[in-house]
């Protein structure tokens, strides 16, 4: 295999997991031996590594797959795309959409690799700063395009169930290379990304 999706769970890892989780369940009051939560360990183990498999993949060698020559040099944007994370202060989720779009050099990339990018990034634990920046930078190194841009939209649960628990704000974050430093360049994708049509 070229390349890892993810397939399968580490045994010594899902093991070691198990046990820290159990610590948990009995260091926040349940009782682990309690039917319902008997097997909760093991479930939580695999879903932790399931939110966190973005450790295990490599971005640019997926992106590289499918990077194709084509003379098209105009704004590709591909809005809308979901995305959960964890953050990294209170392991809690964050989640929301992230907007892309860059404009070609000579080369395009197969569209899911776009949402497949994001994914990467948003499944470790992030800060919605860096997570932006690491899209950005990664599509830039790999498709050096004339221009990339990526704005993301999130809520945070750390904000929300505890905290300042704030219910009704929302994080943007973005960042901009090449011609989208361009002023009428950016307005042209910040437009593109806020109308209704999909
Ligand atoms: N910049 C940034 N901050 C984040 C992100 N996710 C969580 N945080 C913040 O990380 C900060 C950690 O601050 P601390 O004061 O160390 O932690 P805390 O006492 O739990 O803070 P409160 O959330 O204010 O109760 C908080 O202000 C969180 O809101 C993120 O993606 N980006
Ligand atoms: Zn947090």
């Amino acid at each position: 295999m070229a390349y890892k999706y993810f397939e399968e769970y580490n045994h010594k890892v899902t093991e070691n997991l198990k046990n820290n989780f159990r610590e948990i369940i009995q260091g926040v009051g349940e009782d682990p031996e309690r039917e319902g939560v008997l097997k909760t360990p093991e479930r939580a183990a695999k879903a932790i590594q399931f939110l966190t498999q973005g450790y295990s993949m490599d971005a640019e060698k997926i992106l590289k797959k499918a990077i194709f020559k084509e003379s098209y040099d105009e704004m590709v944007v591909v809005k809308d795309i979901e995305l959960y994370s964890l953050c990294e202060h209170h392991m809690l989720p964050f989640f929301g959409k992230a907007h892309i779009a860059y404009i070609p050099n000579g080369r395009i990339i197969g569209l899911s690799k776009l949402p497949r990018v994001v994914d990467i990034f948003a499944r470790r634990l992030q800060v919605q700063e860096r997570l932006t920046h690491d899209i950005l930078e990664c599509l830039n190194k790999t498709l050096k395009p004339q221009g990339v841009a990526v704005v993301i939209e999130a809520v945070h649960m750390c904000m929300m169930m505890r905290g300042v628990q704030k219910q009704n704000s929302a994080t943007t974050t973005s960042g901009f290379r090449g011609q989208f430093k361009e002023i009428e360049t950016r307005e042209e994708f910040l437009k593109l990304i806020s109308s209704d049509l999909r």
